[in-house]
């Protein structure tokens, strides 16, 4: 899909993230893929997911633009969402209409930078997510070339640990102030009252997982609440 028409269809709206790892109970391409038919029928607007498997089956079964990253973790580094070309490569060869990269400052395996990463990407003519921890990031990312900015990692690098539950509102606040570029709200996000208030503080769009398809992180929020 063409960058100024996803945008409009994401504007205001919700992406649902559906991704269960192998650890996970609901692991597997035919329960993401019905995962997704579920957002779709419940008003999503688009799609984000993990792994050439998931991805394929969740295109067969709905037609919604899709978020693709390939998560994978390699020795000597802390960064796991598309962190080489061959994740990439992956997601070129499935086709998806956005790659959804960490952008952070963190070292990459096989000494690949990010600049170089994002360069062989946009090769390809491909939207690029960047998802970021701290507002540099999220200006350095786009100064190379990403087309939109996640706030994804907030709270999973050391420099950004949190003590607080819940989405980062003041990092989505401070991106909307330093670039016109669009902000995508993520991580944390628990009920329709944060993602409101994420679009009201000016991110273009949200995306929300745990809470809408990983039922262990659902039913824990419920015992947790129960036992408050
Ligand atoms: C940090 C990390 O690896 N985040 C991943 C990124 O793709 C996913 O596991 C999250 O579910 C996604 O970002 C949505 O966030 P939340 O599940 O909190 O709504």
């Amino acid at each position: 899909m063409e960058k100024t028409q996803l945008l409009e269809q994401i504007k205001g709206k919700l992406i649902v993230s559906c991704q269960a790892l192998e650890d996970e109970p609901l692991h597997g391409p035919h329960i993401m893929a019905r995962m997704a038919m579920a957002a779709d029928v419940g008003g999503a607007v688009a799609i984000r997911a993990n792994g050439s498997d998931d991805i394929s089956a969740i295109k067969h079964a709905t037609k919604l633009p899709i978020i693709g990253l390939v998560k994978r973790v390699y020795e000597n580094s802390h960064v796991y969402i598309t962190p080489t070309k061959k994740e990439v490569d992956e997601l070129l060869d499935v086709g998806v209409d956005v790659i959804a990269l960490d952008a952070t400052n963190r070292k990459r395996p096989n000494g690949d930078s990010l600049e170089e990463i994002i360069r062989y990407v946009k090769e390809k003519e491909q939207l690029i997510l960047a998802d970021i921890s701290t507002v540099e990031e999220g200006l350095h990312a786009l100064h190379l070339g990403a087309d939109f900015i996640s706030t994804t990692l907030s709270g999973y690098t050391d420099y950004t640990v949190r003590e607080q539950p819940g989405p980062d509102v003041e990092l989505v606040e401070k991106l909307v102030h330093a670039t016109d570029a669009p902000i995508f709200a993520e991580g944390r996000i628990e009920c329709p009252n944060d993602a409101k208030r994420m679009i009201q503080k000016g991110a273009h769009t949200v995306v929300v997982g745990s809470a809408i398809t990983r039922p262990q992180h659902i039913t824990k929020v419920f015992v947790d609440g129960m036992n408050d």
